[in-house]
C-alpha cells in the first residue's frame, strides 16, 4: 500500500479520501532535517503554507509521486527541482478563494472601526467609546493589486459596499476590469488615489518588494494597506517606519517574509494602527474542506495512475499520445511565453497556427500550451494545463485557432500572433529531429534560433556598423552574447535581431539601446 505523509494540518475529509488508496501518517511540526530523514518512505506529500518543501526534501524522496498544496500559493515547494525529479505538484486554486477575499473584507473594517483595541479595552475593564471613532468604507476608494480570483471576488464585496474599485494588474484587460466595476490603472496613480490598497498577488521575484518605501511615500497620509497574499510583497521595515511617522493612516497584515513573524519584528511594535493575524486568510472551515478534498482526491489518483487536475508543472489531462506531442508542447509553450513578452502584457488576442503535419493532429493541446506559455509570466507556475483556457477567457483573451497543412517548411510548425500593449507581434517556430526548438521568424522576418533563457529582439534598419554597435552598448554593461542572428527580407531594408545572452540584462540598458540610430524597437524576453 502506498504511503503519504501529511505534515500540516489538514481537514479529516481529506485523511478520509487518501485512507481509501494508502497509509496515512499525520505528522506535523517537523524540521526540514526531521522531513528530509523520513521522506524516502513515502509516495506522496501533503502540506499546506507551514511546510517549507525545500530541494533537500525533494531529493530526499526518492519515492515521491506527488506533493499536494492544500490551498494556492506554492512558494513554499521547490517546484522546479519536483519537476526535474519527475514529482507532480498539485494545488487548490479555488478552494480558498472566498475565504482569503473575506479575510481581507474583514481586515478592512476591522482596521476602519478599531476592532481589535476596541475589543481589548473593552475585555479589560474599560468603556471607552470616545477613543474609537472609525471611518466609513462607504464611497471611498478601494484600490485592487492583482485582479485575479481572490481580487476578483474582493471587488464584487466591496462594490456591494458602495466603494470605488481601482485595480492594478497587468494581465487583464480593460473589459475584464470593466465587467468587475474596476477602472485599470497604473500602480503609482493607485497608490495616490486609493483609500485601501489591498494585494492579491503571487510572490514573484517581480513582485518582491513591490511595496517599498517610494511606492508607500505616494499613499495619502488618510491610506491604509491590507496585505492577505505573500509576505514580502510589502518591505515590512519600510511599512512599519510609514505607520510611525504618520505617512499612511494604518495596515491590516495576514501573511509575513519570514513566517512565524519574528519576535523582533517591526510590525510588532508599530502599535494600535496596525492589525496582525498569523496567515489566517485561508482558516475557514469551509476552504479547509475544500482544499482538503480538493487536494486529497488529487493524490488518490495519481496514486491510481491516473491524471491531476490542478498539476502546476505537468500536463494532466492528455491520453497516451501525449509522447508524440511533447515537443510541439513545448514548443508551443516557449512561443507563448516569447510573444507575450514582445507583445506587451495585456494581450487581449492570440491567434495560433497549426502548419504542416502538426495541422492534421489534435490541436487542442498546443493551444492550451500556448495559452500556458503566454500566461505564465503573470501567473507563474498558477497556469497549467488545464486551467489556462479559463484563465485566458477571464482575462479576456480572444483564441483564435487556425490550421495551414500546406505550408510545409518544416515537417510541422506553429505560428503565433499577440496582440498586447506594445501592438501586434509574431513568431514561428518549429520541432528539428526528435525535440530540438527553434524559433523560425519573429515578426514575420526569417531566423533560426534555439530559444534561449535571455534574449535580445531588436528592430532595426539594416545598415553598417549597427551590429558592432549593439555588442559595445552590451559589452559595457558586461553582458555576454552567447550568439546573434539577423534576419531581413531585402538587404538595407528594415531587419531583427536576436541575440542570445548569458547573463540577464541590467535596468536601463534598453534605453541606451533605443539610442543607437537606426534601431526602432528592442525587447528583452526570459524564458
Ligand atoms: N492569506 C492566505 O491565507 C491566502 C493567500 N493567498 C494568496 O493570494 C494571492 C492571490 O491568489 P489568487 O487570487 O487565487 O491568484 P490568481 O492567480 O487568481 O490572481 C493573481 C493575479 O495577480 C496578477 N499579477 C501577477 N503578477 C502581478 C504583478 N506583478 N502586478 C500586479 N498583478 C499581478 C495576475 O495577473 C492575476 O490576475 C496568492 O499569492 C495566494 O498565494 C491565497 C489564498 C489564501
Ligand atoms: O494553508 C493555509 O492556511 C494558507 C493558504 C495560502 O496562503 C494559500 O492558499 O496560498
Amino acid at each position: 500500500m502506498p504511503k503519504v505523509l501529511v505534515s500540516d494540518p489538514i481537514d479529516q475529509a481529506g485523511i478520509d479520501i487518501l485512507s481509501q488508496v494508502a497509509q496515512v501518517d499525520v505528522n506535523t511540526g517537523l524540521s526540514a532535517e526531521q522531513l528530509v530523514g523520513i521522506i524516502a518512505d513515502y509516495d506522496a506529500l501533503m502540506i499546506r503554507s507551514g511546510t517549507q518543501v525545500t530541494k533537500e526534501i525533494i531529493e530526499a524522496g526518492n519515492s515521491l509521486k506527488i506533493i499536494g498544496r492544500a490551498g494556492v500559493g506554492v512558494d513554499n515547494v521547490d517546484v522546479p527541482a519536483a519537476t526535474r525529479k519527475g514529482i507532480v505538484v498539485v494545488n487548490s486554486p479555488e478552494g480558498n478563494t472566498i475565504a482569503a477575499a473575506e479575510h481581507a473584507l474583514a481586515m478592512m473594517l476591522s482596521m476602519s472601526r478599531h476592532i481589535p483595541e476596541a475589543n481589548a479595552s473593552v475585555k479589560a475593564g474599560k468603556w471607552e467609546r470616545n477613543r474609537f471613532i472609525g471611518v466609513e468604507v462607504y464611497k471611498k476608494t478601494l484600490g485592487i493589486v492583482g485582479l485575479g480570483k481572490i481580487g476578483s471576488h474582493l471587488a464584487a464585496a466591496a462594490k456591494a459596499m458602495g466603494m470605488k474599485l481601482l485595480a492594478y494588474d497587468p494581465f487583464i484587460s480593460t473589459e475584464r476590469a470593466d465587467q468587475l466595476g474596476c477602472r485599470l490603472v497604473e500602480l503609482e496613480l493607485l497608490m495616490r488615489e486609493s483609500d485601501y490598497i489591498t494585494l492579491h498577488i503571487p510572490k514573484t521575484p517581480e513582485t518582491l518588494h513591490l511595496i517599498n518605501a517610494e511606492v508607500l511615500s505616494k499613499m495619502k497620509p488618510t491610506a491604509r494597506i491590507i496585505n492577505c497574499a505573500r509576505g514580502g510583497i510589502i518591505d515590512e521595515a519600510a511599512l512599519a517606519e510609514a505607520i510611525k511617522e504618520g505617512k499612511i493612516a494604518g495596515a491590516a497584515i495576514d501573511v509575513y517574509e519570514h513566517e512565524p513573524l519574528e519576535a523582533d519584528s517591526p510590525l510588532r511594535t508599530v502599535g494600535q494602527n496596525i492589525v496582525l493575524t498569523p496567515h489566517l486568510g485561508a482558516s475557514t472551515a469551509e476552504a479547509q474542506v475544500n482544499v482538503a478534498i480538493d487536494v486529497a482526491e488529487q493524490i488518490r489518483d495519481v496514486l491510481l495512475g491516473l491524471p491531476a487536475r490542478s498539476a502546476v508543472n505537468i500536463p494532466g489531462i492528455f491520453p497516451d499520445s501525449i509522447e508524440k506531442l511533447k515537443p510541439y508542447l513545448q514548443l508551443a509553450e516557449t512561443l507563448g511565453n516569447l510573444v507575450s513578452q514582445l507583445a506587451g502584457g495585456r494581450v487581449d488576442y492570440l491567434n495560433v497556427q497549426l502548419q504542416g503535419e502538426l495541422a492534421t493532429n489534435q490541436g487542442q493541446p498546443v493551444v492550451v500550451a500556448a495559452l500556458k506559455g503566454l500566461l505564465s509570466q503573470a501567473l507563474r507556475e498558477r497556469v497549467n494545463y488545464v486551467n489556462a483556457s479559463i484563465e485566458a477567457k477571464e482575462r479576456g483573451i480572444r483564441v483564435v485557432e487556425t490550421r495551414d497543412a500546406s505550408i510545409r517548411d518544416y515537417t510541422g510548425s506553429l505560428h503565433l500572433s499577440a496582440k498586447g500593449t506594445l501592438g501586434e507581434h509574431t513568431v514561428t517556430g518549429a520541432v528539428l529531429g526528435e525535440s530540438e526548438i527553434r524559433i523560425t521568424s519573429v515578426d514575420d522576418f526569417p531566423v533560426n534560433v534555439s530559444p534561449t533563457h535571455h534574449m535580445l529582439f531588436t528592430l532595426h534598419r539594416d545598415m553598417p556598423g549597427i551590429i558592432g554597435k549593439i555588442g559595445s552598448q552590451l559589452g559595457s554593461f558586461n553582458v555576454n552574447i552567447a550568439s546573434m542572428q539577423v534576419g531581413r527580407k531585402i538587404v538595407r531594408g528594415d531587419a531583427v535581431m536576436v541575440l542570445s545572452l548569458d547573463d540577464p540584462l541590467p535596468e536601463g540598458i534598453l534605453a541606451e539601446i533605443l539610442k543607437v540610430p537606426g534601431i526602432r524597437d528592442a525587447y528583452t524576453v526570459n524564458l
